[in-house]
């Protein structure tokens, strides 16, 4: 928890507890169901939550603004970001059921009225949204042709609307088509070995696929 109110000073009481409450749940939920592999639900608050919350140190989100969280497996990045902005509507969801019962069962825990958590698979979303994020599910290429009709095409929101994308090792290649990707370097924000090699890809609305 000290790594998070490092890196986030202002949280108010209510987001400093459910914070809080995040070590006991996962733990808890982890028993029962596996979300979190057992080499990193010790280092819960770093390798994810922390990890969740590199892209509020790109993006903040306004109020009302919609983000899609896609394959959000236990809930992250989508948990811990809709911890952070409680005025913004997060959608969480994955393809597998029981993850979403664990997702389900945290939001209820916090008591998050801002987090929506759904059994779907990523291509059968409709509606759009300010921001699409994600960690860990696809290369950017699917991933991309799964959500680009997604994303709002005109919004009132933030100028840099669009993927935010948590990212790690070489992406190079991965990125090649797409040009108007813009890479964020974790380690350059928190002072950890673990954020070494990790990234927010940041694709705005106008991005050429
Ligand atoms: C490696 S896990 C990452 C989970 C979470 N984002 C995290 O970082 O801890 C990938 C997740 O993506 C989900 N997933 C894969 N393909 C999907 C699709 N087409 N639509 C929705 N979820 C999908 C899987 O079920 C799995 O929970």
């Amino acid at each position: 928890m000290d790594e998070i109110l490092k890196y986030f000073p202002d949280l108010t009481e209510l987001q400093i507890e459910q914070f809080q409450k995040l070590d006991f749940l996962y733990h808890d939920w982890n028993e029962k169901i596996n979300v979190i592999s057992r080499k990193d639900i010790d280092a819960l608050y770093t390798k994810h939550i922390l990890h969740s919350l590199g892209i509020a140190k790109i993006m903040k989100f306004e109020p009302g603004a919609t983000v899609l969280d896609v394959g959000t497996g236990g809930g992250f990045p989508g948990i811990p970001l809709a911890i952070l902005f409680p005025e913004t509507r997060f959608y969480l969801i994955d393809v597998i059921a029981k993850k979403i019962k664990v997702v389900q069962g945290v939001v209820d825990a916090l008591e998050l009225k801002n987090v929506k958590a759904e059994q779907k698979r990523a291509e059968l979303v409709k509606g759009d949204f300010d921001f699409i994020v994600s960690r860990a599910v696809t290369n950017m290429p699917d991933f991309v042709s799964w959500i680009k009709d997604k994303i709002k095409k005109q919004h009132k929101h933030t100028l840099k609307n669009g993927i935010l994308y948590l990212k790690g090792g070489d992406l190079t290649e991965e990125l090649a088509a797409f040009p108007k990707a813009t890479l964020y370097d974790l380690a350059d924000i928190f002072e950890d070995e673990f954020f070494e090699t990790k990234k927010v890809v940041h694709l705005p609305l106008k991005f050429q696929p």
